[in-house]
């Protein structure tokens, strides 16, 4: 079988260098070019701390995505550059299996048109866990019988986008199953700007930043007498890895946009 041929955009991060080391193991991958904002003409095997691949570095997409032919294009960038990324990827006739978190619903909805549009694939995946997935699909249940909810997401002191992908599709997830409702007292009032965190739907969304966190996220929901805590905790980004290898394989057999992970796993 041919192998899935693929550029990683944002290489030397923290996801983009974890995902090159499980291109390098996986035999059905083959990485053909990688796409950075420094470093054009040199070669990721120029660069010690990452896997020893023969692939070159491009700055410009349009001339990456011109010169090279790809099948896949997996970005873990930032949110500006990610949504560009997966755009130019299309237009260009390869499939985007997306990490970057931070996209609105609009730009979401402008790319599953255009994915429409194209009839290519596209997967945007705020979470490629398998574990988070499950704690998300936990908590939507769980919303059924608890409206009173709210979603704590912990993160390294380096992430961008706040409150988390994770945290928002958790929110967007359960906002299908629970009674629209506003929680707390009514007449409640914070003396400190932000203290009860982000209203979505009326449930409450908190953010923590601090270094030696990786990614974690506890929702906790509140009844009678009773609290109920889904929580989901990665220690390693080779956590993620197993989820980014699913979306390129079920990317390729795809159409449309898809965002989620859970709508791909069997
Ligand atoms: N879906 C998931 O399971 C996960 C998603 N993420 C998301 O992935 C993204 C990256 O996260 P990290 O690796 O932690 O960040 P990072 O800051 O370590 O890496 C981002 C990389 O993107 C590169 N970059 C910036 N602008 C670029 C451009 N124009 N072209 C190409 N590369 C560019 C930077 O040089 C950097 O190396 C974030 O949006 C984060 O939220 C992170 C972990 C898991
Ligand atoms: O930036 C991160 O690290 C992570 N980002 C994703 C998110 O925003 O949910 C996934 C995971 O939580 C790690």
């Amino acid at each position: 079988m041919d192998k899935i041929k693929v550029i990683v955009a944002g290489p030397r991060g923290k996801m983009g260098s974890e995902a090159l080391r499980m291109i390098e193991k996986e035999e059905s991958l083959d990485l053909v070019a990688c796409l950075d904002h420094k470093y054009d003409g040199k070669n990721i095997s120029e660069f010690n701390e990452l896997p020893a691949l023969d692939a070159l570095i491009y700055t410009d997409i349009e001339k990456c995505l011109s010169e090279v032919n790809a099948d896949v294009l997996i970005d873990l960038t930032t949110p500006e550059f990610g949504y560009l990324h997966t755009k130019t990827a299309l237009q260009h006739g390869v499939r985007p299996v997306v990490g970057t978190t931070g996209f609105t619903d609009v730009q979401i909805e402008e790319l599953s048109q255009l994915a429409e549009e194209k009839q290519l694939g596209v997967i945007i995946a705020p979470n490629f866990a398998i574990g988070a997935v499950l704690m998300m699909q936990f908590a939507k249940w769980a919303a059924k019988y608890y409206p009173d909810v709210e979603i704590i997401e912990k993160h390294h002191d380096q992430k961008l986008d706040a409150p988390s992908g994770t945290a928002v599709k958790t929110a967007a997830l359960i906002k299908e199953v629970r009674e629209s409702k506003q929680q707390g007292h009514p007449n409640e009032k914070e003396t400190l700007k932000g203290s009860r965190g982000a209203d979505y739907d009326g449930m409450r969304v908190h953010s923590m930043r601090l270094p030696g966190l990786v990614a974690h996220q506890e929702v906790i929901f509140g009844g009678e007498g009773e609290i109920l805590t889904i929580k989901h905790d990665s220690m390693h980004r080779k956590s993620f890895m197993s989820g980014v290898k699913l979306a390129v394989d079920q990317v390729m057999k795809l159409d449309v946009l898809v965002y989620g992970l859970e709508n791909i796993l069997e």
